[in-house]
């Protein structure tokens, strides 16, 4: 790679700051991505929710690198993302990042076998024939699918071909693997299976994995999830496992941003400007008091 366009000294594998993607359409500008701040550290298995059109496909395009962001910062395991070459975007692709989409189809090519599809990325790296097999059979045993390792993915069930799926975007040992609604296509229980091969890739394989979905239930199956909305990162929920219990957060930026739910702006009729006051242990928001004639008096 390129000396220069690595970071060096970054710790997070993943950092978004200030992130902004402008699309024109039409003469029309869209914001798809309005300053969003997000760290993501090696190791980590993290949920991205947002509804539709909160910017998840735009974020992902910009970390997976077929994407470029219109302003701010954006750097994968030390590669700056605005300013990387053509050459290192290749390799980037390659190594440094696995992919796992919604649409099963996509994912595996139809005429190979499950073993086949998951030896296919290793050639792209230069590994010998036979170290391919052994690390692909490895693979498939880990995911539970050693069984159907000569069956073509049209004779699978939709949850089998997401765990070859799995093992075809780990073959390369990818620093991140980001799946985009890996269980979109799914029912419940099958979905499940599917985050089990997740969780079992980040914890016996250290990938780094980040699930870019619209189902808030996912954040079932991850220590910490993410929510997006209007192009920003809102809100994080942090699980702890032993305790069995969750905590939701608004995200605080570095210029002392938040965005409050609208459940909760609306319930109180909050709009354009609120009353804040400082207590000792937190801070008290207050919608805007009307007086008698319809008009605020602050
Ligand atoms: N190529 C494009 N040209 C113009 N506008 C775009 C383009 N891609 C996305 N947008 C707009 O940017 C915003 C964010 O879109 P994005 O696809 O990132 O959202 P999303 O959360 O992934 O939605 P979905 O879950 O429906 O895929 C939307 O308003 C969308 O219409």
């Amino acid at each position: 790679m390129t000396e220069g366009a690595r970071v060096r000294g970054a710790d997070p594998l993943i950092r978004c700051e200030n992130l902004v993607r402008i699309y024109w359409a039409d003469k029309v500008e869209v914001q798809a991505l309005q300053g969003l701040d997000l760290t993501v550290m090696p190791g980590e298995l993290l949920a991205v929710v947002g509804a539709s059109g909160s910017g998840k496909s735009t974020l992902l395009g910009i970390l997976s690198g077929l994407d470029v962001p219109t302003a701010g910062t954006a750097v994968v395991d030390g590669m700056d993302l605005l300013t990387m070459k053509r050459k290192d975007r290749i390799a980037f692709r390659r190594q440094t990042v696995g992919f796992v989409w919604a649409q099963t189809a996509r994912n595996l090519f139809p005429y190979l076998s499950a073993v086949e599809n998951v030896m296919l990325p290793m050639t792209y790296i230069g590994m010998k024939a036979r170290a391919r097999r052994s690390r692909a059979e490895e693979l498939l045993d880990l995911f539970g699918m050693a069984h159907a390792r000569d069956r073509r993915p049209d004779t699978l069930s939709g949850g089998e071909q997401q765990r070859v799926a799995i093992a075809t975007a780990v073959a390369n040992n990818p620093r991140v693997l980001f799946a985009d609604e890996p269980t979109g296509e799914l029912d419940t229980e099958t979905g499940t299976d599917v985050f089990t091969a997740l969780r079992r890739a980040n914890a016996e394989l250290n990938t780094t994995i980040v699930v870019v979905t619209h189902d808030p239930l996912v954040s079932r199956h991850t220590r910490r999830t993410i929510g997006i909305r209007n192009g920003r990162t809102s809100s994080e929920v942090l699980r702890d496992e032993e305790a069995q219990s969750t905590e939701e957060y608004a995200v605080l930026d570095r210029n002392g941003r938040l965005q409050l739910p609208r459940a909760f702006t609306d319930a109180l009729h909050m709009r354009d400007r609120v009353r804040l006051a400082l207590e000792d242990d937190h801070i008290g928001v207050w919608p805007q008091r009307m007086g008698a004639g319809g008009g605020a008096e602050g």
